[in-house]
């Protein structure tokens, strides 16, 4: 076993680097997710390659590994049924293709000259494949762009650590900007508040008078423990709701927050979706389900809150169950990222480290209170993995 530290850039300014003329850089957009499988024999390898990061199964390797494959042999089955429900695979690659092709058409109308590239952590296209991809085109320039508005070490902290350790390996170099997390970013919240506000009518057109209409953000859940050491995610999750009901401007609406996908045993951030449907069933309230942590459709907006949660509401006397649709390539959502991407590159302007290396978070610096030590924006602790 042996310890290494994440290979984020160091923040602190740094002499800039040589420019070509602005309408003629290549700039490539690397889109980080998670992936899904993409066909039921890959579901086994998929969740295996997920229960062994160490991101994830924070334990010595010689451990790890074994516990891991254990875990996803005993998931398979379960995941494999929800996997069956969408076709076999998971839409997610599909949908951040197009999510990718849809960012390249608005930034090549603001005349910038790029091109999106899927790296995903485990499944294919894999971030070597994406690397691959990169180094073929050169770039004169890159932006790694995590498809999660909130920063986590389980995800974009460890979609970042492989990116900089393929690159390593791979001996690639060029100037990079990365964008940790956009949580509060105001076209983010626009976007998602526009979403709301269409599902909302439809909702509120359907539920009887006199009942009343809960908007539950629902969020991906992770352990507590991993939020003691310090990840910032629960507080970034709770920025998101607070600006997306800023966004949405409706003075007392009636809304909650709860986390979803609980799949070890460990205590769980909550209160947990079950609890929450639980809750609108015993005070009779209807339910508007928004997806919170998930910018794209797949299993776990497709079969956990279409299906599992929506059967638990009928199950809880829950009066009506509706669910806001995740943005995909939502035009807003998309001018939001683009925006995102060029405040990113404006900020790096002039300010890289002395290994072309700049990390920003859409509102310049770091944004995490002092105690999620985690946030790489100069974290306490850097964050630490075993591999
Ligand atoms: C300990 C396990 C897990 C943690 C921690 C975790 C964090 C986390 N995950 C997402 C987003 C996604 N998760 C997805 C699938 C998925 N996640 C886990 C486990 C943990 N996630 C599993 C076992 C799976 C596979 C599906 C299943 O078995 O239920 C996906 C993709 C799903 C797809 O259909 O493609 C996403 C996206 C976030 C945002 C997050 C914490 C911040
Ligand atoms: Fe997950
Ligand atoms: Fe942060």
């Amino acid at each position: 076993m042996s310890t290494r530290t994440a290979d984020l850039p160091a923040d602190p300014a740094g002499p800039s680097l040589p420019t070509a003329p602005e309408g003629r850089r290549k700039l490539a957009v690397v889109l980080f997710n998670l992936g899904g499988p993409d066909s039921p024999e890959a579901v086994r390898p998929f969740l295996a390659n997920l229960f062994t990061d160490p991101a994830i199964l924070r334990l010595p390797g010689f451990i790890r590994q074994p516990l891991g494959r254990f875990i996803a042999a005993r998931r398979t089955k379960e995941a494999s049924a929800n996997y069956a429900i969408l076709g076999g695979k998971s839409p997610l690659r599909e949908l951040t293709e197009e999510q990718g092709k849809a960012l390249e058409t608005v930034l090549s109308a603001e005349g910038v000259q790029a091109r999106c590239f899927v790296a995903m952590r485990y499944w294919h296209p894999f971030t070597e494949e994406a690397l691959r991809d990169v180094m073929a085109w050169g770039p004169d320039e890159v932006l790694l762009l995590p498809l999660y508005p909130q920063f986590s070490t389980t995800t974009t902290g460890s979609s970042l650590t492989a990116w900089h350790e393929a690159a390593r390996r791979a001996g690639f170099s060029a100037p990079t900007t990365t964008l940790c997390c956009w949580h509060s970013d105001e076209g983010f919240a626009e976007a998602t508040a526009a979403i709301v506000r269409r599902a909302w009518d439809e909702a509120r057109r359907e539920v009887s008078e006199g009942v009343t209409l809960r908007l539950l953000f629902s969020a991906h859940g992770l352990p507590e423990t991993i939020v003691k050491q310090g990840d910032p995610y629960q507080w970034q999750v709770e920025r998101s709701v607070a600006a997306v009901l800023e966004a949405l401007a409706m003075p007392g609406l009636d809304h909650a927050l709860c986390y979803q996908s609980r799949v070890t045993p460990q205590k769980w951030l909550g209160p947990s979706a079950e609890e929450e449907v639980a809750r609108a069933g015993a005070e009779g309230v209807a339910l508007l389900v928004c997806p919170i942590a998930f910018v794209s459709e797949h299993s776990e907006t497709l079969v956990e809150l279409d299906v599992e949660y929506r059967e638990l509401a009928h199950e809880k006397g829950v009066p009506a169950y509706f669910r806001v649709p995740a943005q995909n390539s939502d035009p807003a959502f998309i001018r939001a990222l683009a925006a995102l991407v060029g405040a990113a590159r404006e900020e790096t302007r002039g300010s890289r480290d002395a290994a072309g290396g700049k990390l920003c978070s859409f509102a310049g610096g770091r944004q995490c209170p002092k105690a999620h030590k985690d946030c790489p924006h100069g974290a306490a602790q850097p964050i630490r993995v075993t591999a």
